[in-house]
C-alpha cells in the first residue's frame, strides 16, 4: 500500500503542489499567447514584420510547451534523487520526469521543478548504485557527491500509486545482492508484455545503459550486446538525448535498420522520446539516395544454401567468396583501378581539334590538362568530363565570338564565312560530346567485371577471378544486382557522379550492425560529418556472417582506425525471463559472451517431438491456447525457412479456428502484433510474450556455427513462454538440454 510508505504525506502534498504549480504554469502560458495574440494584431498594423514574426514564434512555442505540459499533468515525474555535491553542506532534492518543468523565468534552480531525463542531473537516478556519482554538464563542469535516497515513482493521471526506494538500500545494505533483481519497478516494467511495438524505457534506464545514451558526439562507439539487452532501445533513446543536448537538426541524424518491417517496429518509440523527425532508413534506403537509382535485388542463393544446410557445396563457396570480395575494402582497390584506367583510357583516345579551316586549335596537352584538373585526384569523372566539354565549348564560342566582331566591324562586308563557322561550331559541340560521360551507373559496375586485368592487383592469389566477373555480369545482365553490389555501386558513384546533392550527417545510429559488412560501414563512414557513430549488434545473431563482419575489431582497424572509437559490451539481458536466458545461452557460438538475466517467470522452455505435420500444427494450436491463457498479447511462429511460415500459416488457417494470423515474409512492411509466423530472419529484432520454434530437429539444426545463430536468435525472442517443437530427433544444439 502506497499510503504505509512513510513519507508519503510530503510526497503527497510534493506532488500536489507540482501539479498546482504546472496549472499555473500553464494559465500563464495561455494569458502570454493572448497577449501576444493581441499584439501580433498591432505589429500587422504598423507592418512591423519583425514583432509580428517574433511573437508568432513564442505564440508557437508557448503552444508546443502547454501541449507536454498538459500530457505530464497525468505523471509528472517518476523519479527523485537526493544528492549531496562533495563541495556542498546539504542534501538536495532533484524530481526527474519525461520533460522539464520549470516556472517562466528561472532564477535558480529552485524554479525547476522537474528535471527532464535528458538532463545531465538525471545521471544521478539512473547511476547511483552504491551512494556516489558523478556527471559531467555539458563536457565542461564535472560534479562529484553522495546519494542518500533515490526514489521511484507510479503516478497514474495525477495520483500517487507507489512510492519504492528499497532498491538503493538493499544496495547499500548488501552489494552482493543481484541488484537488477531487487528492482521492484523494473521487474513489474519487464512483466508488462509486449504488444506490437517497441517501447520507451525512460523510467528504467539502467546505469551501463546511461552511460552509452550520454557518449559525447564526433566518437564511434560500438556496442556487442547479448540478445535482450537493450540495443536497439538504447541506440534511439541515444539519438533524443543528443536532439536534446547538442540541439542537433533531427534530418542530419540518421537510424540504419535492417528492414521496412524493424523500421516500422520502432516508429512508436521515436515520437515518445522527441526523436520522430530522425531519418529512419536501410541501407538500401541510402543507396538509392546516394546513386538516385532504384536496384532490384536478386535473390539470395547463397542464404538458401546455408540455410539449407548445404554445407560442402563448392557453388556456396564460391558464392561466400564473391560476397566476401565485395564487402571488403579489397574490392575499393578494384573499383579506383577500373576509374583510373577509364580516366587513362579517355586521355589516350583524345586527339588536337582543329576546326574553322585549322585557324582554331585545340591540342591535345591543352584537354589533357583541363581533364586531369591540375593533377586533383579527387574529382568524379563525369565533373572532368564536364570541365573539359566546359573548356572546348568556351574555345570554340570564344572564336566564333571574336570572328563576328571583327565581321561587324567590316560593315557591308559580304563576307559569307562568319554564318559557315558558326554552322560548323554548332554541328561540332552537338556530336563531338555524344558519348563521354558516364549515364549510368549500372552500366559503368558491369565495366568492372567486363576487365578482368584489374582484378590482378588482389592480394588473393586463389580467388577465381573468371567466376566472379562471370557470375556478377550474369545478375548485371537481368537488370538485377546482389546486396553485396550495393556498397560498390556507392562507392563507384562517388567516383563517378560525386556525392555533392548528400546532406552529411552529424550522428548515424546503426542498428543490428553485425549485419554489415566492412565496405557498407565504409560508405557510412562517408556519409557522415565527422565519423560521429553509435554501432550496435550481436555477433552471435550475425545469420548473414558470409557475407558480413565477424569481428568488431576489423570495423575498428579497418574502418575507423583514423578517428577516436570505443567498445563496449552490455550482457544484462532485459526481453526474457531468467528460464528463456538459460536456454538460449546453451546455444550461443563459442567464445561469446552469455546473457546474464535480471527477473524469471517460474516456466521453464517446453520440448515436444513430432512424428507428423499435421500433429505440428495440432500442437501449435494448443500451444496457441495455453499461450493466450497465460495472457500473451504477442505470438510469435518461428520457422528456419520463409517458405515453411508459409505453408504453416496455410495449414493453420485451414483449421478454421477462427485465429487471427499475420505471416510476415521479406516482403511485409507492417508489423501487427498478435499471432505472427514468420522466418527466423525477420524475427530478429522483434520480441513476442510467447514463441514456438517450429521445427529444432537434427535435421533443421545442425551442430555448426551458422545454425548455432540462427537458433539463437530464434530462442531469443521470447520474454516469458517458449515451446520448442522437433520432428525426429531434436537438434545437437540442444540435446541434453531439455528437461
Ligand atoms: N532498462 C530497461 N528497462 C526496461 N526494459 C528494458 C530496458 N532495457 C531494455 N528493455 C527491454 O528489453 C527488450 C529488448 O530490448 P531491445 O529490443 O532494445 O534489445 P536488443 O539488444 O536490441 O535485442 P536483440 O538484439 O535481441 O534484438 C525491450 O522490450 C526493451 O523495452
Amino acid at each position: 500500500m502506497v499510503k504505509d510508505h512513510p513519507d508519503y504525506a510530503l510526497e503527497k502534498q510534493h506532488l500536489d503542489y507540482t501539479l498546482k504549480e504546472m496549472n499555473q504554469i500553464i494559465t500563464s502560458l495561455e494569458d502570454d499567447i493572448d497577449k501576444r495574440t493581441a499584439q501580433m494584431r498591432v505589429s500587422l498594423e504598423h507592418k512591423d514584420q519583425i514583432s509580428t514574426y517574433v511573437h508568432s514564434m513564442m505564440k508557437h512555442d508557448h503552444a508546443e510547451k502547454i501541449y507536454d505540459m498538459k500530457e505530464a499533468l497525468g505523471s509528472p515525474y517518476f523519479g527523485r534523487v537526493d544528492f549531496k555535491d562533495d563541495d556542498a553542506v546539504d542534501y538536495e532534492s532533484f524530481y526527474i520526469g519525461r520533460i522539464k518543468i520549470s516556472r517562466l523565468d528561472i532564477l535558480t534552480v529552485k524554479d525547476i521543478l522537474v528535471f527532464d531525463w535528458r538532463d545531465p542531473v538525471a545521471t544521478i537516478f539512473y547511476e547511483c548504485q552504491d551512494g556516489r556519482v558523478s556527471y559531467d554538464v555539458l563536457g565542461k563542469y564535472h560534479y562529484s557527491g553522495d546519494v542518500n535516497l533515490k526514489r521511484q515513482y507510479k503516478i497514474v493521471e495525477g495520483v500517487l500509486q507507489k512510492i519504492s526506494d528499497d532498491y538503493i538500500f538493499d544496495q547499500l545494505a548488501d552489494p552482493k545482492k543481484e541488484a537488477l533483481l531487487a528492482d521492484p519497478f523494473l521487474t513489474e516494467r519487464l512483466l508488462q508484455g509486449t504488444s506490437n511495438k517497441l517501447k520507451d524505457i525512460v523510467t528504467s534506464i539502467r546505469g551501463e545503459q546511461n552511460k552509452i545514451i550520454r557518449e559525447t558526439l564526433h566518437q564511434v562507439i560500438i556496442i556487442q550486446g547479448v540478445a535482450g539487452s537493450g540495443k536497439s532501445t538504447i541506440g534511439l533513446h541515444r539519438l533524443s538525448y543528443l536532439l536534446y543536448n547538442e540541439k542537433l537538426d533531427p534530418q542530419k541524424m540518421m537510424v540504419i535498420a535492417p528492414n521496412k518491417l524493424f523500421l516500422d517496429y520502432i516508429c512508436e518509440l521515436l515520437p515518445e522520446i522527441d526523436a520522430d523527425d530522425v531519418r529512419q532508413q536501410t541501407f538500401i534506403d541510402v543507396v538509392h539516395e546516394i546513386t538516385q537509382t532504384t536496384f532490384s535485388l536478386h535473390q539470395d542463393e547463397k542464404a538458401h544454401l546455408f540455410l539449407e544446410n548445404k554445407i560442402k557445396d563448392s557453388r556456396r563457396d564460391q558464392l561466400e567468396a564473391v560476397a566476401r570480395l565485395k564487402g571488403s575494402l579489397e574490392f575499393v582497390k578494384i573499383l579506383d583501378a577500373w576509374m583510373d584506367k577509364k580516366i587513362e583510357k579517355f586521355c589516350l583516345k583524345l586527339k588536337d581539334i582543329l576546326l574553322f579551316d585549322q585557324k582554331l586549335l585545340i591540342t591535345k596537352e591543352q584537354q589533357i590538362e583541363n581533364f586531369m584538373q591540375g593533377g586533383m585526384l579527387n574529382t568524379p569523372y563525369n565533373e572532368r568530363v564536364k570541365t573539359l566539354s566546359g573548356y572546348i565549348k568556351f574555345r570554340v564560342r570564344n572564336f566564333l565570338e571574336v570572328l563576328e566582331m571583327e565581321q561587324r566591324r567590316k560593315i557591308g562586308s559580304t563576307d559569307k564565312t562568319y554564318e559557315q563557322y558558326s554552322q560548323q561550331g554548332t554541328q561540332f559541340l552537338a556530336g563531338h560530346f555524344s558519348k563521354w560521360s558516364c549515364d549510368d551507373i549500372r552500366t559503368c559496375y558491369k565495366e568492372v567485371f567486363s576487365n578482368k586485368s584489374i582484378f590482378k592487383i588482389l592480394k588473393n592469389k586463389k580467388l577465381d577471378i573468371a567466376f566472379i566477373a562471370e557470375y556478377s555480369s550474369s545478375i548485371l545482365q537481368e537488370g538485377n544486382v546482389e546486396r553485396e553490389d550495393l556498397a560498390p555501386i556507392c562507392y563507384l558513384s562517388y567516383l563517378v557522379n560525386g556525392w555533392n546533392h548528400i546532406v552529411k550527417f552529424e550522428h548515424i545510429v546503426v542498428d543490428e550492425a553485425q549485419d554489415l559488412n566492412t565496405l557498407e560501414f565504409m560508405i557510412l563512414k562517408m556519409l557522415s560529418k565527422n565519423s560521429s557513430f553509435t554501432i550496435m549488434g550481436d555477433l552471435s545473431q550475425g545469420i548473414t556472417a558470409y557475407r558480413s563482419i565477424d569481428s568488431w575489431q576489423v570495423v575498428m582497424k579497418e574502418v575507423f582506425s583514423d578517428v577516436k572509437s570505443i567498445y563496449r559490451e552490455v550482457n544484462y539481458s532485459y526481453r526474457s525471463a531468467r528460464e528463456i536466458i538459460e536456454c538460449f545461452n546453451k546455444v550461443m557460438p563459442r567464445g561469446h559472451s552469455a546473457a546474464i538475466p535480471v527477473y524469471e517467470i517460474g516456466q521453464d522452455p517446453v520440448y515436444q517431438q513430432i512424428s507428423t505435420e499435421n500433429e505440428a500444427v495440432l500442437a501449435i494450436r494448443d500451444a496457441i491456447q495455453k499461450f493466450k491463457e497465460q495472457d500473451c498479447k504477442s505470438i510469435g511462429i518461428i520457422t528456419k525457412m520463409e517458405r515453411d511460415s508459409v505453408s504453416l500459416y496455410h495449414a493453420l488457417q485451414q483449421e478454421g479456428d477462427n485465429l487471427e494470423l499475420h505471416v510476415i515474409t521479406s516482403d511485409t512492411l507492417s508489423y501487427q502484433g498478435g499471432i505472427s509466423i514468420l522466418p527466423v530472419g525477420l524475427a530478429k529484432g522483434l520480441e513476442f510474450d510467447g514463441v514456438i520454434i517450429w521445427n529444432a530437429s537434427d535435421k533443421e539444426f545442425k551442430n555448426n556455427s551458422f545454425d548455432a545463430k540462427l537458433l539463437y536468435v530464434a530462442l531469443s525472442r521470447p520474454l516469458y513462454y517458449l515451446h520448442i517443437l522437433y520432428q525426429g530427433n531434436l537438434t545437437p544444439l540442444l540435446k541434453g538440454k531439455s528437461k
